[in-house]
């Protein structure tokens, strides 16, 4: 029997939790031969809802699931995690920007660096999907010293499958017939879902489809309101998929990339890619090589449409990191 590891989430009793744990603990993301252990952090008013879901936990005894441990103390709760997915934040309500929940949300991960760098296993990797995800995952990076930038990432996959679900609905295809389709800059509403590089069954999206001002258009204004969209017609923030985007990024940075494609996931930029600036967490089309490293995708053909909202999106985020400046030690 393999080592189990050793999983850490936060906001564990909240909508996307829910959806996760269970997964997780089943050994969807690991496998089924990996036993897991899991560190379920809530903040104290949380805690007797949270017992409700380890009561759960325990009732579906999982063959894989070796411990539990829920907890308010964040020393306790990323003790030995080799994978911190930081969930716990307040979602947006209607009428809201992502971005709004920066002055909330921000100041949570700051400490929960602090405690991931002070009492992770030294291959610990974070992701983080509490909005606005990108600007707290740097704010965590920065937070957490001693660990490589290299080790967190911001959740963009929901984006991606989005993207690639309304790319083959248009196509009359089936979604996995779409590759290569990265999301570039934030997770909000200045994304650039990238049609221009897309492949449909290994053909340029923009071949298949002929609606080049629907690519232009709709096609982009449909995934970056999609979130929205979902919180108008569910009165609450999406959680299954959101959950299910978590589990793809991890499987994606686990695992080895197909040849030729790669994921979308929002990394800290070096600025040695895309003229992307330095010391923001910008997504990007990425290639895991083995478990445990990864790499930007060079030359992937940007024109002049696609500067356009990469500047965009990467100028949103720069104004987002002034926002923060007070977080993120110098
Ligand atoms: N990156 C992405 O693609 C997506 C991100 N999200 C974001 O994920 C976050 C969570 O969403 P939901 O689960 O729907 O919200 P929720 O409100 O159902 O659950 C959040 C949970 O986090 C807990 N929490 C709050 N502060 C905490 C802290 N300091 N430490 C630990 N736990 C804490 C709350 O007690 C609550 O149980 C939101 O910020 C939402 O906007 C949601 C969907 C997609
Ligand atoms: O839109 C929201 O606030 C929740 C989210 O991030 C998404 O569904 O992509």
């Amino acid at each position: 029997m393999k080592e189990p590891i050793t999983v850490s989430i936060t906001g564990a009793a909240g909508q996307i939790g829910y959806a996760l744990l269970f997964r997780i603990a089943s050994g969807a993301l690991f496998g089924p031969d990996q036993p897991v252990k899991l560190r379920l952090i809530e903040i104290e008013p949380a805690l007797p809802t949270l017992e409700g879901v380890v009561m759960e936990l325990d009732d579906c005894a999982f063959p894989l699931l070796r411990e539990i441990v829920p907890t308010a103390d964040l020393n306790e709760g990323f003790r030995g995690t080799n994978w911190a997915l930081l969930v716990g934040s307040v979602p947006r309500k209607g009428g809201m920007e992502r971005g709004d929940l920066l002055g909330i949300n921000g100041k949570i991960f700051t400490g929960q660096g602090q405690a991931i760098a002070k009492n992770a296993a030294s291959d610990v990797r974070t992701l983080v999907v509490g909005n606005p995800c990108n600007t707290n995952a740097l704010i965590c990076a920065s937070n957490a010293d001693g660990v490589p930038k290299d080790r967190f990432f911001a959740m963009t996959r929901l984006d991606e499958n989005r993207a690639k679900s309304q790319l083959a609905k248009k196509s009359g295809t089936h979604h996995s017939e779409v590759t290569n389709l990265c999301i570039w800059g934030n997770h909000s509403a200045t994304q650039y879902p990238d049609f221009t590089n897309a492949k449909i069954g290994g053909k340029p999206a923009t071949e298949v489809i002929s609606d080049h001002a629907w690519l232009k258009g709709d096609f982009i204004t449909t995934v970056q309101q999609r979130g929205a969209a979902i919180i108008k017609a569910r009165g609450a923030s999406s959680a299954a998929s959101a959950a299910n985007a978590a589990i793809d990024t991890v499987m994606s940075l686990v695992n080895p990339t197909p040849a030729g494609d790669w994921h979308s996931v929002a990394v800290y930029s070096d600025g040695s890619h895309y003229g992307i600036a330095k010391g923001i967490m910008a997504s990007m089309p990425i290639r895991t090589v083995t478990n445990g490293t990864w790499e930007v995708i060079d030359g992937v053909p940007v024109d002049e449409f696609s500067q356009g909202k990469i500047d965009a999106t990467i100028n949103e985020l720069l104004e987002e990191r002034d926002a923060v400046k007070d977080l993120i030690p110098a």
